[in-house]
């Protein structure tokens, strides 16, 4: 029986064949994203590629520095060739959740940037509706609070993120996560408006209209998914 981390590592090495010399590579952030990276190091030093990587947190920096990957911020390139990153959920017609890892607002500057987007996923990140992975939203700490009441008043049971010593967790930009409990998301768009209206609110964690292609690993291998 494969477990979850050796499906990780099947979608992190996968999605490495999309890399070609010379390209501007966008590297998310999280576990699956850490395969990735591994593998992407491994193949440059191999194949002797000229890439560089645009980094989304504080932990992809410091492991791509560590295996030699050169680094440019994203205001330095012109253009991001290829993003790959992990994601929370995925629905079926290829939106998502994701921010698990508190990183969703370098990911989704470096996603944005970027001529394609590639999610890569174990089969459990796959559902038909968004909404039971709780959805990140980052707020800067200043009147954190008026947001965090209107998010319960809303029924959105919304919860702070906290760090491993009970303080609130500080993102790389030095702001809060608010999750909310949301079981199912009925109309991401319309949430996703409604969230970017609150004055506060730095970015959410739906990303909608990313990718068109989405490698999912299943035990009996890697799959390519591709938008119509
Ligand atoms: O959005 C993210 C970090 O902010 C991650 O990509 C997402 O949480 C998936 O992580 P993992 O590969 O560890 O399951």
């Amino acid at each position: 029986m494969v477990n979850q981390n050796e499906l990780k590592a099947l979608v992190g090495k996968k999605a490495v064949d999309w890399v070609f010399d010379n390209m501007t590579i966008g590297l998310g952030t999280g576990s699956t994203v850490k395969y990735m990276i591994e593998a992407l190091a491994k193949k440059i030093q191999k194949e002797n590629l000229s890439i560089t990587g645009i980094v989304t947190s504080a932990e992809t920096a410091k492991q791509a520095t560590s295996l030699g990957i050169p680094l440019k911020s994203v205001d330095e390139v012109d253009h991001i060739d290829l993003t790959i990153d992990g994601a929370d959920e995925v629905s079926a017609d290829f939106q998502g959740i994701k921010g698990g890892g508190a990183a969703l607002l370098f990911e989704k500057i470096v996603a944005t940037n970027s001529k394609k987007n590639i999610w890569i996923v174990d089969q459990s990140k796959l559902v038909n509706k968004l909404g039971s992975f709780p959805l990140p939203v980052e707020v800067i700490p200043y009147g954190s609070k008026k947001i965090f009441e209107r998010f319960d008043s809303r029924k959105f049971h919304p919860t702070f993120r906290l760090a491993a010593d009970g303080s609130k967790l500080r993102t790389d930009s030095d702001n809060y996560i608010i999750d909310l409990h949301l079981e199912q998301i009925t109309d991401p768009f319309k949430l996703a408006d409604y969230l970017k209206a609150q004055v506060g609110v730095v970015e959410h964690g739906l990303f909608l209209n990313t990718v068109n292609t989405v490698i999912v690993g299943y035990t009996s291998g890697p799959k390519v998914l591709e938008a119509r």
